[in-house]
């Protein structure tokens, strides 16, 4: 990854995509593709296994800046998760390229923590290895447990969790850093309500301290309260990418339009109620 530094000095850019393409190649018996393969084989008699390939995404192209939160919203299949962690640079792209300022952190429900080490041990290490001291782990501890809202489990094994319980955990350990360029893959879809609310507002204090979070959520809702601007992927290109109220709009219409025709009639109406009570206090004024 390449660091790009600031021409202006003011607002400066933390994740160029340049149209990358990002492919899986699949080998071995996955590769094979039903009867045909199996026929051919039977016919050549050969019994070196294919490779396939999967053209997750397929040219998309982005600059995020400092303060920026970016909802990725797509149905399932789209390759957000693929870009997620081409930003992090996990993936080496097929074509074009991805410069980043920073080390972009991501923070997934498959996060690698050691499920056999309890909750205690993987906040130091998962903390140690995102580049904190030991003091700064202490200092952050009892934050992280209490976020997580983990309690007496620390003390055990992680593999006695529910998986809510991991995947709060490692957003706790994850978003107690400051990150230059967070970046959530559906962590947030795992926790309660109460969990959500508090990443929600975690996310919030990030974009605050000009760091740049992208998340990935099925959850349009998630991506309205905490996202100023969303890229809507299909089939591995962008659809549209813009102002969150717009993207997520315009998404809605095609993939929900009942939900989408029920919004806009409640915005209407949220608007005709603010204009009427304008009009009701210039009224007022007038007669007073
Ligand atoms: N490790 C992998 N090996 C091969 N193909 C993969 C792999 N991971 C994802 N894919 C394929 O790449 C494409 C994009 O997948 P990706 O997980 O990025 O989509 P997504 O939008 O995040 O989906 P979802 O909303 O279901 O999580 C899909 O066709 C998927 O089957």
């Amino acid at each position: 990854m390449t660091v790009v530094t600031s021409p202006s000095g003011e607002r400066r850019p933390t994740v160029i995509a340049d149209d990358i393409h990002l492919t899986y190649k699949i080998t071995g018996k996955f590769a094979q593709r039903g009867g045909v393969v199996a026929l051919a084989r039977a016919v050549t008699g050969k019994t070196s296994p294919g490779m396939r390939e999967v053209k997750a995404v397929r040219g998309v192209s982005f600059t995020a800046w400092e303060g920026e939160a970016i909802g990725l919203i797509g149905p399932n299949g789209s390759g957000k998760s693929t870009l997620l962690r081409g930003i992090a640079g996990l993936l080496t792209p097929a074509a074009g390229a991805v410069y980043t300022l920073g080390d972009p952190a991501l923070l997934g429900v498959n996060a690698a923590l050691i499920s056999t080490m309890s909750g205690e041990r993987n906040i130091l290490l998962g903390c140690l290895a995102m580049g904190m001291t030991p003091e700064e782990v202490e200092e952050k501890y009892d934050d992280i447990v209490d976020f997580a809202g983990i309690g007496e489990f620390v003390s055990l094994p992680m593999n006695a969790y529910s998986s809510g319980m991991g995947a709060r955990l490692r957003f706790a350990i994850a978003a107690s850093k400051a990150q230059d360029i967070l970046l959530i893959d559906e962590a947030l879809a795992t926790g309660d309500a109460e969990f959500r609310q508090r990443s929600e507002k975690r996310i919030l204090q990030l974009r605050e301290r000009a760091g740049t979070v992208f998340l990935v959520s099925h959850s349009l809702g998630v991506v309205r309260e905490t996202c100023d601007r969303a890229i809507w992927l299909e089939e591995g290109l962008v659809v549209m990418d813009g102002e969150t109220e717009e993207v997520l709009d315009a998404y809605e219409s095609r993939h929900d339009p009942k939900k989408a025709a029920a919004r806009r009639e409640m915005r209407a109406a949220e608007q005709a109620r603010e204009a009427a009570e304008q009009a009701r206090g210039a009224d007022a004024k007038a007669a007073g």
